[in-house]
């Protein structure tokens, strides 16, 4: 063979072979793959959630804590997803317990059932260090029995406001069906949803305004967004201790409100579904705590909005208002000083443009009332507005309509601070450290303690705080009580803050992490807000002197608790008092 013939052979052949074989072939293989194609573009259905969605974190969650074995891509999760379904162990004298049950009854699905013990939650709450991992890109997972995935597409783009990075996560959730269509995935976000709303016992998303330092944001203030939320253990009801005749039928109201059929009532006579509550008195009486807590009563995240500063206009408030999700509480604080009066909003006509508006020297917007008193960007949602003077409160933004129901908030009375000492030395097993034994007798202590709070001049904040100091010894704190009292009132006649209370406990144990006693420090009054004259705190203050006499003694609590051996424990500590110079 010649030399080009046997090239010829060598390299041609192949080819010529390989190319009569792709010929032959390819067309089943491009059919095929046509086919795949076209079925797949029949059959699959798909959800986009965006970001801005509470459904896409839900979704996360529940990827994470019911799918991660099949998960193939893994990421750190940014926040704790929340805990499966848990529910309440039911209180034989809770009144309010009927409406619990009865809302939740019409969002309740089977797996209510599959209670974790009360002490799961306790230990979840330490084991705030651990990694959590949500799936990412490209995991699978089934749901009944549908072959579903999941995937995640983040764009990052430039902020307007501020020319910073940020990103934006879009989740795809695919599901192939060849006759089913959507449902299967209707179904199966319907299902995330209910257990995210069975779950909410784990906590709530707290959201205030994104930071409002930038310029770019002064004078764009439709821009204005929520941030990203922080996630915090919920609060139960129970743990803010009102009166029964306040709780009861706030309760009820609040119950009755969040009832689909008073939904449907007011879409139907076209009145604006949402309800405004004015809670007012003096700090540390428990607005916040009560507020934040009914929200997680109710598996509603809160957006907070303090109206005290002058850095918000009213545009931007607008512009958050109509970020709000569905179902929400919306919690405006400082209501009392954001100078929103119905003289301002007559002497400033309202500009179209914002750059229009006056401003103040420092170059920020003054809010325009409107926020407040006009429909527009009047809450959709039930707000909760906290107010510690409702004196200082334009009569426009309190008429029915705005605030439906006024809501005071006082200081302890005996039954409240009865309810706060047994509720401090109640302990669960769970509870107890090493050297603490259950506490015996607590009922007849509560009442020795409480017969010693002054009705009218002790906030429950203070008693938390005189509480927490005693958490390992009630006898201590009974004894305790009448030099806390004495001294909280010295404290609040010369005008010091409170807070500063520092207990003589030598020999006693502190709280082991004290994080409760400071938290109640940090909230416990001012005198300046406590006996500010002309408001209402000032005013309460000022009714409420001829009850600052201090109460009942340690002697009469001993006679009351009809315990030989409680008596002569808290007569050791009488006289120790409490404070710094052991009154
Ligand atoms: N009624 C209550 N029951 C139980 N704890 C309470 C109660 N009131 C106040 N506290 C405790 O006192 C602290 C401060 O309460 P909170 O912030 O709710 O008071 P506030 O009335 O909203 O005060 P402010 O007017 O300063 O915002 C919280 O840590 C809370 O635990």
């Amino acid at each position: 063979m010649s030399p080009v013939a046997h090239l010829v052979v060598t390299y041609a052949t192949p080819v010529v072979i390989l190319s009569v074989a792709l010929a032959k072939y390819s067309a089943p293989v491009w059919v095929f793959t046509a086919a795949k194609d076209f079925l797949y573009a029949q059959f699959t259905s798909q959800v986009r959630i965006g970001q801005e969605h509470d459904l896409q974190k839900q979704v996360m969650a529940w990827l994470a804590t019911n799918r991660l074995e099949n998960a193939n891509a893994l990421a750190l999760a940014d926040q704790r997803p929340r805990k499966k379904a848990s529910t309440w162990s039911p209180p034989t004298d809770d009144p309010v317990y009927e409406l619990r049950i009865a809302w939740r009854g019409t969002i309740a699905t089977p797996r209510q059932t599959e209670v974790p013990p009360p002490e799961d939650e306790e230990e979840d709450e330490e084991d705030t260090d651990q990694l959590i991992y949500v799936p990412d890109v490209g995991c699978q997972f089934s749901y009944e029995g549908y072959r579903m995935w999941f995937e995640k597409y983040t764009e990052t783009y430039n902020d307007p406001r501020d020319g910073r990075p940020q990103s934006s996560h879009t989740v795809i959730i695919s599901c192939l069906t060849m006759f089913a269509g959507v449902k299967p995935l209707q179904r199966f976000l319907e299902h995330v949803k209910n257990e995210a709303t069975v779950s909410f016992d784990a906590g709530i998303t707290s959201y205030r305004p994104a930071a409002l330092g930038s310029v770019a944001i002064r004078e764009n203030d439709e821009l204005l967004r929520w941030d990203s939320g922080i996630w915090r253990p919920r609060r139960k009801l129970d743990a803010v201790t009102l009166d029964a005749h306040i709780k009861v039928p706030l309760m009820k109201d609040i119950h009755d409100h969040l009832d689909p059929r008073t939904k449907r009532f007011y879409i139907h006579n076209v009145i604006p579904y949402r309800k405004g509550y004015l809670m007012y008195g003096p700090p540390g009486t428990g607005k916040t705590s009560f507020a934040a807590a009914l929200a997680g009563e109710y598996g509603l995240n809160v957006y907070m909005l303090s109206l005290a500063g002058n850095n918000m206009t009213d545009r931007g408030l607008e512009s958050l208002f109509e970020q709000l999700p569905e179902q929400c509480v919306v919690l405006m604080e400082d209501i009392d000083s954001a100078g929103i009066k119905r003289e301002n909003m007559q002497t400033q006509p309202e500009p179209k443009e914002p750059e229009e508006r006056p401003r103040s020297p420092s170059g920020y917007q003054r809010p325009i009332p409107r926020d407040i008193n006009g429909y527009p960007i009047s809450p959709p949602k039930p707000p909760r507005n906290l107010s510690n003077n409702p004196d200082a409160l334009d009569k426009a933004l309190v008429r029915a309509g705005r605030i439906d129901k006024k809501i005071h908030f006082g200081y302890a009375s005996r039954e409240v601070a009865g309810k706060m000492f047994t509720r401090v030395y109640c302990k669960s097993p769970a509870q107890l450290l090493d050297r603490e034994r259950p506490f015996e007798g607590i009922p007849r202590l509560a009442r020795a303690f409480a017969e010693q709070i002054p009705l009218g001049a002790i906030t429950p904040a203070e008693i938390q705080c005189l509480l927490l100091s005693y958490r390992t010894d009630p006898i201590a704190a009974v004894a305790a009580t009448a030099g806390f009292v004495a001294e909280a009132m010295e404290e609040k006649r010369k005008g010091t803050n409170v807070a500063g209370f520092e207990p003589d406990l030598d020999g006693f144990v502190f709280p082991a992490d004290g994080v409760g006693q400071v938290e109640g420090a940090i909230s416990l009054p001012t005198s300046s807000s406590v006996l500010s004259p002309g408001g209402n705190a000032g005013a309460e203050s000022g009714k409420s002197s001829p009850a600052m006499t201090p109460g009942p003694t340690v002697t009469e609590a001993e006679s009351a608790a009809e315990d030989e051996d409680t008596g002569e424990a808290v007569e050791r500590f009488r006289g120790r008092g409490f404070g710094r110079g052991g009154r």
